[in-house]
This record gives structure tokens, C-alpha cells and sequence, in this order.
């Protein structure tokens, strides 16, 4: 709220979110927690929506605009009592009744981002002041996954938290990064002048089952690829760098962090980093080994080295990823191979 001073200007004042709306407690059901999660029909949002809704006391509600999720990764939730679905864009207010958000929506593969990159930015920014704003009202903690291109072309590696980044403004991947630097300054703001709680994870590279099979993203594309006996086609140079973290870690992390007592932002990752030549090594040695990897052209603002430093993930939250890379592909070839209709050869 804003009141005027002696001198006649606006100055901010700090009030305290308000206490949780009186129907919380005339339901015949009474969960410990409701839960909204935003882009809970996506990759990461599903595995998420799994894990909370193993706890009794949870009720989880979903908001998906279905852009790049689906209905089938949350088909066995439909219908359950504890659970509810809502076909709805984060870019217009949402009124529900929760006390967590964890906020997801966000096409997150750079080929569905820059599909419409003026509607990307308008989810980061829009969409997340829509979800402040629900925060506010109904006094929710909120958690934003933000993620590692907020670091940009890193010209410090590995990435500490303190990194401030190097990032191009106007470039394709801005809607993107700059749009998810935004939402972090949004939090930060609500957090200062409005006292929500608030939570920022910082995602490195995740995979898992679940990933879109034409996601665009290099480890569905690679495995996506060596079932269907196709090249993998590594991006020029080639030594560019990634760490890929497994999706039951990721989660792992992001409920951690939601629970505990620091705002962040925290990187969540795996530092096992691997140049995508190692990468595309690694899938035609475990999948295929009779394909061909191939060099093809390259994307601009390609990052070419990404690594998080995750000392304050182990030291505030007691995390850290526990599955290899060499662990996690063949669980990602399993549901692949199911989704794909493509059995092992013995
Ligand atoms: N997977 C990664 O490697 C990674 C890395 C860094 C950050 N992240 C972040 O994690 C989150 C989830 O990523 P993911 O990999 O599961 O991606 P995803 O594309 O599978 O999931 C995103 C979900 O958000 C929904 N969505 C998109 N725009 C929306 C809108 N305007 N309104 C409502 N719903 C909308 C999509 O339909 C989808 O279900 C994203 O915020 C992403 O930026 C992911
Ligand atoms: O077929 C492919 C696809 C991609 N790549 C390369 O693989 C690397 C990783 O590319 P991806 O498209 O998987 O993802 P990026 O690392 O560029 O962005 C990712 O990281 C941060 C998250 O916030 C984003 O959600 C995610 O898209 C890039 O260097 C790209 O050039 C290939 O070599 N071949």
C-alpha cells in the first residue's frame, strides 16, 4: 500500500500477507496443504504432481494451458478426489484457494520458446505477476523455476548463484532468459515490498521420462533418434558443454526447497558436465550402437558451457543429485521405447 509523506511522496509500506481465506476451513476434507502447480501437465510438472500427491494430507491442484504438456502424463490423477485439473493460461488471473505455488508454466524446450517469443515473455512476466498477485491474496509461499540460462553465455564457470550473468537483450533466446530474469526480479519485489514468501530455483538441464519425443531439447532428440535408427544430429561445435540432472533429483530438489527456510535463488543440477559429443558417445554406446553421429548447423546464442556450482543446495537444503547420467538414460530409453513402440533387440 502506498502512503504520502510530509514532502508529498509516494512511499512504499510493508504489510503482512493476509491469513488464509475462512473456507479453507468449512470443506469436508481437510488437506494439511492445497497445492497449485503451474505447468503441472508438462515434463517436470508431472513428476512433481506424482510426488506431492503420494502424501495423504496434500491436494493438488493443476493450471495448464496444454502448450507443450498433456493430459496423458497426468492420467492417473483424473478423477482422484485430492486432485483437480484447470485448461488455463497463467497470463490471465487465476482465483483458487491454495497455500503453496509452485510455478511451472513456461514452455521450456528453446524450439517451443521461440515458437512465439512474444507470448513466452508474456508467460514470464504476466503469467508470474498473476501468480504474485494470487500469492498476495490468499498469502501462498510461491516457487519460481527459473533456470540456468539466466547465466546466459557464462563467461564464469562453473555457475555460483553470485554469477550475474551474460546475456544478450535482444536476441532469440531473450524472451526466454531475459523473460525468467524478470519473473526473479518480480519475486524479489513482491518479497520486499509485499513480505510474500518466496522460493527461486535456478534448473540446469533435466531429462527424464515424460520429455516430449519431438521436444527439441539434445537428450529426447538423441534417444528419440537412436531408436528410430536416425543420425544424431549434434550442433556444431560439438564441445559445447551441458549437465543433465535425472527428474526424480530435480523434484527432489524443488520440494526441498519449497519446505525449507531460504529464499534462493538455488542452483538445481547435476555438475556431471559432458560436451554433446560425449553425450550423442554416450547414447549410441548404450542404445544404438550402429548409428552414425552427425555435425549439423547450430542455433544462435547457443551457450557453449554450462555447469552449476550446487554448494548451496547441499549446504541449505541437504541436496544432491543421486542418478548418473549413464543411470538415467536407459530409465528415459525405457518409457521411449514404450511411447515409440520400438522393443530391444536381444
Ligand atoms: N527441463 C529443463 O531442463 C528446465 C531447465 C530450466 C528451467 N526449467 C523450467 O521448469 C519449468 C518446467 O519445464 P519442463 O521441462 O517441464 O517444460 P514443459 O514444456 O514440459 O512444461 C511446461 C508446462 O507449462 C505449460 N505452459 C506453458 N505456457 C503456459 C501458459 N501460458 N499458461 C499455462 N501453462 C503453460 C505447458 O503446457 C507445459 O505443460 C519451466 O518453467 C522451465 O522454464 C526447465
Ligand atoms: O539435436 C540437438 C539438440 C540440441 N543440441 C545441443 O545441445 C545443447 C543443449 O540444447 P537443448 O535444446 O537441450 O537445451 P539448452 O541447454 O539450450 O536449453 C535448456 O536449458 C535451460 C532450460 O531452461 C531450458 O529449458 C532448456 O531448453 C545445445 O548446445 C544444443 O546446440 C544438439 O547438439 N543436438
Amino acid at each position: 500500500m502506498a502512503k504520502n509523506s510530509a514532502n508529498g511522496e509516494h512511499q512504499a509500506t510493508k504489510k503482512p500477507p493476509p491469513t488464509p481465506s475462512p473456507l479453507r476451513f468449512s470443506k469436508f476434507f481437510q488437506p494439511n496443504m492445497r497445492i497449485l502447480v503451474t505447468g503441472g501437465a508438462g515434463f517436470i510438472g508431472s513428476h512433481l504432481v506424482d510426488k506431492l500427491m503420494e502424501n495423504e494430507k496434500n491436494e493438488v491442484i493443476v493450471a495448464d494451458n496444454y502448450f507443450t504438456g498433456s493430459k496423458d502424463n497426468l492420467k492417473k490423477w483424473i478423477g482422484h478426489p485430492r486432485f483437480e485439473l484447470i485448461r488455463h493460461d497463467v497470463t490471465e488471473p487465476l482465483l483458487v484457494e491454495v497455500d503453496q505455488i509452485y510455478h511451472l508454466a513456461c514452455p521450456a524446450s528453446p524450439i517451443f520458446y521461440k515458437y512465439n517469443p512474444v507470448k513466452t515473455i508474456k508467460t514470464n512476466v504476466i503469467g508470474t505477476l498473476n501468480m504474485l498477485g494470487l500469492a498476495k491474496r490468499v498469502g501462498a509461499r510461491i516457487l519460481l523455476t527459473s533456470t540456468s540460462e539466466v547465466y546466459g553465455d557464462p563467461l564464469v564457470h562453473p555457475q555460483p548463484e553470485s554469477y550475474w550473468g551474460n546475456v544478450n537483450p535482444i536476441g532469440v533466446r531473450s524472451c526466454y532468459d531475459e523473460g525468467k530474469r524478470v519473473a526473479e526480479t518480480l519475486m524479489f519485489d513482491y518479497h520486499r515490498q509485499h513480505g510474500i514468501e518466496i522460493r527461486i530455483a535456478r534448473i540446469f538441464n533435466t531429462y527424464g521420462p515424460r520429455m516430449n519425443i519431438d521436444d527439441g531439447r539434445v537428450v529426447s532428440n538423441f534417444i528419440a533418434q537412436a531408436l528410430r535408427d536416425e543420425p544424431l544430429t549434434v550442433q556444431l561445435p560439438g564441445t559445447q558443454t551441458r549437465s543433465f540432472c535425472y527428474v526424480s533429483d530435480m523434484v527432489d530438489g524443488l520440494i526441498r526447497l519449497m519446505e525449507g527456510e531460504h529464499t534462493g535463488p538455488i542452483n538445481i543440477g547435476n555438475p556431471g558436465e559432458f560436451t554433446m559429443i560425449e553425450l550423442a558417445e554416450t547414447v549410441k554406446e548404450l542404445i544404438n550402437p550402429n548409428i552414425e553421429i552427425k555435425m549439423v548447423e547450430n542455433t544462435p546464442d547457443d551457450p557453449s558451457q554450462r555447469k552449476p556450482v550446487i554448494t548451496k543446495a547441499k549446504e541449505l537444503l541437504g541436496w544432491e543429485p543421486k542418478v548418473k547420467l549413464r543411470d538415467g538414460l536407459p530409465l528415459m530409453e525405457e518409457d521411449f521405447r514404450l511411447r515409440l513402440g520400438v522393443s530391444k533387440k536381444e
